[in-house]
């Protein structure tokens, strides 16, 4: 069995969900700037005290858990919670992806000075959780859902922030319940940056409905 969609909570209207995207992009613009900015330590005092009353008043009614995947107005899968690729989560990017014509997924990025790892570059980890979702979402658009079982990255050039890079991801083959993966974040010229391999594995207890048994 795949696991049930969660049923819609009561209050998730879509003009609900469509506000708490726009807060969550505020929140994605909040962190660059607590990222980024030179203002003196009194200002920095009084925005944080600002912020912590934003906090206690977003508190007020809270869930366990962000939202969960849910068949969208479109019709479309869609997972808003999602780290990588979730509109009313703050931490993702939020990535849009593409699936091609010919196969495979693609996506535009833009990685932001909140993502540095080595000075002025990605962070590896982030770019891994990139590359990750990329080749599950490459395996959903095989027809298939599975889970990374192995994720193997080839680091080649460092990339850079603020300037726009390209995923992409395709099934490479299968073998039963599991499904073999590559993708890449290239310049928009094809410069391979990093480069990934995954083995993805259909859990036994989803096979039967995504594989026929
Ligand atoms: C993630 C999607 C959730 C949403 C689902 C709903 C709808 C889906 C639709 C669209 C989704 C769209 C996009 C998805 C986008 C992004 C994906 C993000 C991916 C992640 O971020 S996901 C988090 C990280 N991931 C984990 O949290 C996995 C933890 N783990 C487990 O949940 C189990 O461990 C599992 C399921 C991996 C296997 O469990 P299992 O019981 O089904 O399989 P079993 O043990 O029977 O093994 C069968 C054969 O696979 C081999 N095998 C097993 N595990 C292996 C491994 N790790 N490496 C190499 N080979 C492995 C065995 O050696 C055997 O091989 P052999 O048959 O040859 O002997």
């Amino acid at each position: 069995m795949m696991p049930d969609l969660a049923p819609p909570q009561e209050s998730d209207g879509e003009a609900r969900l469509a506000a708490l995207a726009v807060l969550a992009q505020h929140a994605r613009d909040l962190t660059d700037a607590v990222a980024l900015t030179d203002v003196p330590e009194r200002e920095l005092r009084a925005v944080t005290a600002e912020l912590a009353a934003l906090t206690d008043r977003l508190g007020a009614a809270r869930r366990t858990a962000p939202a969960q995947p849910d068949i969208g107005p479109d019709g479309r899968f869609r997972h808003l919670g999602n780290a990588v690729v979730g509109d009313t989560n703050p931490h993702a990017l939020p990535l849009v992806i593409e699936r091609r014509p010919e196969g495979g997924v693609r996506a535009g990025i833009t990685f932001r000075p909140v993502h540095e790892g080595p000075p002025g570059l990605v962070h590896g980890g982030v770019s891994a959780m990139i590359l990750d979702h990329l080749l599950g979402e490459a395996v959903a658009a095989s027809g298939r859902a599975a889970m990374t079982g192995t994720l193997s990255l080839r680091y080649r050039k460092p990339i850079p922030y603020g300037t726009p890079v390209v995923g992409t991801a395709a099934v490479g083959r299968t073998e039963g319940r599991k499904t073999w993966v590559d993708g890449m974040i290239a310049l928009p010229d094809g410069t391979p940056l990093v480069e990934a391999t995954g083995l993805f594995i259909t859990p036994s207890q989803w096979a039967e409905v995504v594989l026929g048994g």
